[in-house]
């Protein structure tokens, strides 16, 4: 064997089809996530991420491609407790604790870490003797993420881990997440926060119609769409001017029916010429943030089935 070759990627995802009847829910993906990245999975509802999230955890098997962790199949990973899960629905065990659903977990896994370190990672310590069938929305979500780190797993995959939580709950689930994948842990979460995506992931994959259309950092996502953002409205019954794609610094234009909103590489040259291209009210400029830069990628037209398969080759 040749021990010079590195360790298998912990997700890689080749040409990943998946098809429900007429619907193709992804749609070619290829993805490689190495040890320890932190990775955001971003889409609009209905984009293909949760369907990718099964693929990857076994619980639905491609029409066609193949989904590997470790360099073997998602289930044998899973078998192998090397892959810690949280999905969207959390539903608790009735009349146990806390502590003793999470410990019941523990006791599957062959090298877990201890109850009380899954508690304090995932916020639960000051209710671990309460009945786990009687939390709030958020402490029931905290759960699930006890529930999926208990095994101390290489990869976690969480399913928009924070929609229940609140400001301070989220700060404290994203401390732990780091603090995880500072000892070497795959992180891959979907969310529809992109701040949260922003702040804690150092590397963003967006999918739309199926298909990866950005992978990257999140703060080059951010600058491919423009640092700033110009909007402004127009006199009262004035038409949209012609020629706003073309001001200097502009990468695109979105009408708000009567606010017009510019994403542009150099706010000062576009604010410039756009005064003496128009009289505007109410200019605001701002800088762009990953919202920004998700919207404009994911509100391009569905390539024509001529440039899709252009880019399969
Ligand atoms: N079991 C299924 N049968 C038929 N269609 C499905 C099935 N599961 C998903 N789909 C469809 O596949 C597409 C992708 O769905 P998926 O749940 O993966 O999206 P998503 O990005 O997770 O969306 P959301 O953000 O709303 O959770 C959607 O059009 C959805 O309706």
């Amino acid at each position: 064997m040749d021990r010079t070759q590195a360790a298998p990627p912990a997700v890689e995802l080749n040409g990943v089809v998946k098809e429900f009847g007429a619907v193709r829910a992804v749609d070619g993906v290829d993805l490689g996530i190495g040890a320890g990245e932190r990775v955001a999975l971003l889409g609009r509802n209905g984009a293909g991420k949760s369907t990718t999230v099964d693929i990857l955890l076994g619980l639905d098997t491609p029409t066609s491609g193949t989904a590997r962790l470790f360099g073997g199949t998602p289930r044998a990973a899973v078998d192998a407790g090397r892959v810690g899960a949280m999905l969207q629905d959390v539903r608790p065990v009735p009349r146990v604790t806390v502590r003793e659903l999470v410990g019941f977990v523990a006791g599957t896994h062959r090298a877990p870490m201890p109850v009380a370190e899954a508690l304090e990672l995932a916020g639960l310590t000051g209710v671990a003797r309460r009945r786990a069938d009687r939390l709030s929305g958020g402490q029931t979500q905290r759960v699930g993420f006890a529930l999926a780190l208990v095994g101390d797993p290489d990869l976690l995959i969480l399913d928009e881990p924070t929609a229940a939580l609140d400001v301070a709950a989220r700060r404290v689930f994203w401390d732990s997440v780091r603090a995880l994948t500072e000892r070497g842990t795959t992180v891959l979460f979907s969310t529809h926060h992109l701040d949260e995506a922003d702040l804690n992931a150092d590397r963003v994959v967006v999918i739309d119609r199926g298909r990866i259309i950005a992978d990257d950092a999140p703060d080059r996502i951010r600058r491919s769409f423009g640092t700033g953002v110009v909007s402004f409205a127009l006199p009262h019954g004035a038409e949209r001017p012609a020629g706003l794609e073309g001001l200097p610094g502009v990468v695109s234009v979105e009408d708000l029916g009567g606010r017009i909103r510019l994403r542009t590489a150099d706010s000062d040259e576009t604010v410039h010429a756009l005064s003496a291209l128009v009289r505007v009210r109410d200019l605001e400029v701002a800088t762009a943030n990953l919202e920004d830069a998700f919207i404009g990628i994911t509100s391009e037209p569905a390539p024509s089935p001529a440039r899709a398969r252009k880019a399969d080759r």
